[in-house]
């Protein structure tokens, strides 16, 4: 497969555009009372499909994935839901490549990922945001950015690559001098974030972006999220306890439970039926 995907153009990329009652629809209260974000700067790589067909993965033998189907399309958030161990986690290492996948098939913009390593499967675009909000403690906010642009961008580029970023995330602008040990979790996980995005990832994988986190950062996190779908038509798989901040902008929501997907739906559909709520999600 090719590992270096040239740059596209924003018209590429198709942006979707949607009705004022859709995204009003989509907005949780606190969301709606943030400023959203600036328009992303352009042009940029758009985002790839991404297909899980029978996926199966564990550790030491036993089986923790069981034949998982998952379909994102391309410029969609897919919420993945499921309480804790139902194998979130370990879904996502095995599509970025960290754990091996026992069978199935990982197709990525139509291509099979099979004996792709981490680091090529980077290089094609596929982005994985872990858990605990992993920066470089030692570098600053802007080195740390730096250090993520480098894989795509030198010089000026790399520049306006930054200042994209603090565009989306004007907390770190403000913060652009501190250390990575001196910012709040908040901060932390803008950063984190920040640093898989300014690469152009044509799909980002999430984890759990907003454990620990106050409403109002959730909330400014998810509305980013929803900006780089709607203006660069990212693809985004979203692993997350926090349903209805992740249902509150997702297209579709796939529930987990014990390694299996036992519900694949509309994210409006997860949102608005109580009793499918209640049934897999539990309340
Ligand atoms: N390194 C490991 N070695 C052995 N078993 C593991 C390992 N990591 C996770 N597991 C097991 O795999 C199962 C799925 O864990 P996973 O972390 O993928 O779930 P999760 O849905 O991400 O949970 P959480 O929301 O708590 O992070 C659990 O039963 C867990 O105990």
């Amino acid at each position: 497969m090719s590992t270096q995907p040239q740059p596209q153009s924003q018209s590429q990329s198709e942006p979707r555009s949607r009705s004022g009652a859709e995204a009003a629809a989509q907005v949780t209260p606190a969301a709606a009372q943030l400023t959203p974000p600036a328009a992303v700067r352009g042009p940029h790589r758009a985002g790839a499909e991404l297909h899980l067909d029978g996926l199966t993965a564990g550790y030491g033998g036993a089986p923790v994935l069981r034949g998982v189907d998952v379909r994102v399309p391309a410029g969609s958030i897919v919420a993945l839901l499921g309480a804790n161990g139902a194998g979130k986690t370990t879904l996502l290492r095995t599509v970025s490549g960290l754990m091996p996948a026992a069978s199935g098939r990982i197709v990525f913009d139509g291509e099979d990922l099979a004996g792709v390593s981490v680091e090529n499967r980077a290089r094609a675009g596929l982005a994985q945001v872990p858990e605990g909000r992993s920066v470089v403690a030692e570098l600053t906010v802007d080195e740390n950015l730096r250090l993520g642009g480098l894989q795509r961008f030198r010089g000026r580029r790399l520049t306006t690559a930054v200042d994209g970023i603090y565009d989306l995330f004007e907390p770190l602008a403000r913060r652009r001098r501190a250390a990575g040990h001196q910012l709040s979790g908040g901060e932390r996980q803008m950063l984190a974030l920040g640093r898989a995005i300014i690469a152009e990832p044509r799909v980002l994988l999430l984890d759990e972006p907003s454990l620990g986190l106050a409403p109002r950062v959730v909330a400014q996190i998810m509305a980013v999220l929803r900006t780089l779908r709607d203006e660069r038509g990212l693809t985004v798989l979203l692993a997350e306890q926090n349903v209805t901040s992740a249902l509150a902008i997702a297209d579709h929501g796939v529930v987990l439970n014990l390694g299996e997907v036992v519900a694949d739906r509309p994210a409006r559909d997860l949102r608005t039926d109580s009793a499918l709520r209640h049934a897999y999600l539990g309340f």
